[in-house]
């Protein structure tokens, strides 16, 4: 193993070669953001890029997922630095797999092929941490690796640890389909009761205002969450930092409600995986309010922002009152800011501090005028966190109300009709 003690040293540190292809559906420049989001993938997961390799095509090879001519240079190029693995884009079907791992071994070469669901799988696996979590990720791989159980599999992962191979553990994959289709029954028999338990847990606080924070990986919830909760949430510039969800209770005017980190989504979530992690989800099905966290420092944050409603729709939570918050906004360009004008104040005054500037800017954005509720702050500077909250309270008072028709603190009343939430 390489990472005995949790540091993978330089000349250690397993490498890959990246391989996407452009196609109809997918422009270059596309295809560069991807890659760019891959190569930080497997510097999460620990490995080294070494170099990507793209491919123009109306569609990916059916045998080879790009041409045989591609993949013939681009094995002569890991041959020659000697490279770990190779980590396709997209995914692979079981028999691409076998396809591009029987061309490697034409030329006398092993090594792992893996796709980007299977890197994603890997971060899970490594980030875990719950019975809960691991087990989901556990039977995510089993699904994964059922229909790709093949010799050579084995063969490698017995030879070598490291990325792609973490998980069920060499041991399991020597063993034949019977023996994981067994396990695969046995984790979702193990799941189910843990269900049972977590879904008991949340009808005992069911009386309870729900707040979840959703949002792309790495675009700063749990950062938020610590923030708001005043909790230490592990928060990390790693993608997939958070793997199981938390909740804490928070009151906030005497009215207390629950407040759920939750992990990140990502384009082209594994399906497998999105499955396995239902109950986790639920936490999200089940909230009553939404906070989409986004990062606008990203260059892809619009995009970005589909991918998310597009899995919360998937999952039936797309209609729910949702605040998108724009996060990390004290890493947006001053000097775009300054240009559009919006540096002074309208009655003449100059002295806005950046923030106030960036702010001001971004409240004019498009994004402002077609979201419903929008709000831009910096989890980490703490900046124009009491108007989030004032936006947040103001749903949660709604919803709380709802619950609580007869909630006896007057106090908490006034000013609430007309919006007015008491500065903290
Ligand atoms: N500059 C800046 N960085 C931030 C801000 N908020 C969070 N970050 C950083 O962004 C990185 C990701 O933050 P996390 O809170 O782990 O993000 P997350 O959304 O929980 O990520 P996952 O759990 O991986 O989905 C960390 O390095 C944070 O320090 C912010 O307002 N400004
Ligand atoms: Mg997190």
């Amino acid at each position: 193993m390489k990472e005995e003690n949790g540091f993978s040293t330089d000349q250690e540190q397993e490498t890959a070669v990246l391989v996407a292809v452009t196609t109809q559906k997918q422009n270059p420049v596309q295809t560069a953001e991807y890659l760019a989001e891959l190569a930080f993938l497997a510097s999460t997961s620990g490995v080294l890029t070494l170099a990507s390799f793209t491919q123009n095509l109306a569609k990916p090879d059916n045998r080879t997922y790009v041409g045989k001519g591609k993949l013939e240079e681009i094995i002569s190029y890991v041959i020659a630095k000697d490279v770990d693995m190779l980590i396709f884009d997209d995914d692979l079907s079981p028999s691409q797999v076998r396809n591009i791992e029987y061309e490697i071994s034409l030329l006398g070469k092993e090594m792992k092929v893996l796709d980007r669901s299977l890197l994603i799988l890997n971060i899970f696996a490594q980030r875990a941490k719950t019975v809960q979590a691991k087990t989901q990720v556990e039977l995510a791989q089993y699904q994964y690796m059922l229909p790709r159980l093949t010799r050579m599999w084995s063969h490698l992962s017995k030879q070598r640890g490291g990325v792609g191979m973490r998980g069920p553990g060499e041991k399991e994959l020597e063993t034949d389909r019977r023996i994981a289709n067994d396990r695969i029954a046995f984790l979702k028999d193990k799941l189910e009761n843990i269900d049972k338990q977590s879904s008991t847990q949340r009808k005992h606080r069911d009386r309870m205002v729900r707040v979840s924070l959703v949002g792309y990986t790495n675009v700063g919830k749990s950062t938020l969450m610590q923030k708001l909760a005043k909790v230490d949430v592990f928060a990390e510039n790693k993608l997939f930092a958070t793997v199981d969800s938390t909740v804490r209770k928070v009151v906030w005017d005497s009215i207390p409600f629950l407040l759920t980190d939750t992990v990140g989504f990502i384009r082209k979530l594994p399906t497998l995986l999105i499955e396995s992690f239902k109950s986790t989800l639920d936490e999200v099905r089940e909230a009553d309010i939404l906070l989409h966290v986004v990062d606008i420092s990203h260059p892809n944050f619009e995009e970005q922002i589909e991918v998310v409603q597009g899995i919360l729709n998937e999952m039936g939570a797309g209609d729910k009152p949702t605040i998108l918050v724009f996060n990390k906004i004290d890493l947006y360009n001053v000097e775009d800011v300054f240009f559009e004008g919006a540096a002074v104040d309208e009655d003449g005054n100059p002295e806005l501090t950046k923030m106030e500037r960036v702010t001001r800017f971004l409240k004019q954005s498009h994004w402002q005028t077609n979201t419903p509720k929008t709000v831009f702050i910096s989890a980490e500077q703490r900046s124009n966190l009491a108007e989030l909250r004032g936006m947040v309270m103001e749903i949660i008072k709604e919803k709380h109300f709802q619950i609580f028709p007869n909630w006896l603190d007057t106090n908490h009343l006034m000013g609430y009709n007309d919006g007015v939430v008491p500065e903290s």
